[in-house]
């Protein structure tokens, strides 16, 4: 579709002029604040299911210009929400060196280094992801929230290919490798809200998962995601960093945010 970016003429405060979702309700991500949070005693912990890849099956890292992101096998999918929900893609938001703030969602007016997204889609109602993506029931993100801190293995297992997907367009082969790791250790502690895509085209079709706790990577590690990659074509003369690809918080409205967990 046309071309949007995070700022400037094309910016987020004018995604609505070519997708009119994007000034809709449902919109994420949103600003977790104590004030709105329900615990739900029926919020069952996470299961994923074959998220442990053998390194004989390859992915694709790819740069779109908006976000890295990673292709998954449809053979993951997580169970334990209303529906089965299969995996489609990964994909990051992160800050820059000068400002190693972001992530999409903030909790209690913390805004984390990075954010990492796990998209999966309704695979009970519909065929692909295509399909479901303008579904109210359509699709199911997992969020994890990033912090800079110890080096992460899992992490480095996509970081180690970033040069690969330097210029928008750009793509590389990743090996298989145990996505599990990229998760934090209790799948049973998460936020969980209904929303939106966070990109154009903002359709309101996301079951938000959000968990409580993050996870870490080092400092090197951060700056490889803000530095590596350029959100224009290689052919492209000017040099445009691809970084801060994160929108802002949305309304809340009259939505409540549920948790899982009680203290
Ligand atoms: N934050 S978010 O809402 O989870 C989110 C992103 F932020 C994000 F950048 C992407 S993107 O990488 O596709 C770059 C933008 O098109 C997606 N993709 C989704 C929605 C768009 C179409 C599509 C098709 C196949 C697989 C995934 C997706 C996204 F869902
Ligand atoms: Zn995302």
């Amino acid at each position: 579709g046309a071309e949007w970016t995070y700022s400037g003429p094309t910016g987020q405060d004018y995604w609505s002029n070519k997708y009119p979702y994007c000034a809709g309700s449902f919109q994420s991500p949103i600003h977790i604040t104590s004030d709105l949070l329900r615990f739900s005693p029926t919020l069952r912990p996470i299961e994923v299911r074959n998220y442990k890849l053998s390194s004989t099956e390859q992915l694709t890292l790819r740069n779109d210009g908006h976000s890295l992101k990673l292709s998954l096998p449809p053979t993951m999918y997580v169970a334990g929400l209303p529906n089965q929900f299969t995996a489609a893609q990964l994909h990051f938001h992160w800050g820059s060196s000068n400002w190693p703030t972001g992530s999409e969602h903030l909790v209690d007016s913390k805004q984390f280094a990075a954010e990492l997204h796990i998209v999966h889609y309704n695979s009970d109602k519909y065929p692909d992801i295509n399909t479901a993506i303008d579904k109210s029931d359509g699709l199911a993100v997992l969020g994890v929230l990033i912090k800079i801190g110890d080096f992460n293995p899992a992490y480095e297992q996509i970081l180690r290919f970033i040069n690969g997907a330097k210029y928008k367009n750009f793509e590389v082969r990743v090996p298989g490798f145990n996505v599990r790791g990229l998760l934090p250790a209790r799948l049973d502690e998460y936020y969980r809200y209904d929303g939106s895509l966070t990109t154009p085209p903002c359709f309101p079709s996301v079951l938000w998962t959000v968990f409580r706790n993050h996870v870490t990577i080092s400092h090197q590690q951060y700056l490889a995601l803000v530095t590596s990659l350029h959100a224009s074509s290689v052919q492209n003369a000017e040099v445009t960093p691809l970084n801060n690809n994160f929108r802002k918080p949305q309304p809340i409205d009259s939505r409540v945010v549920l948790v899982s967990f009680k203290e």
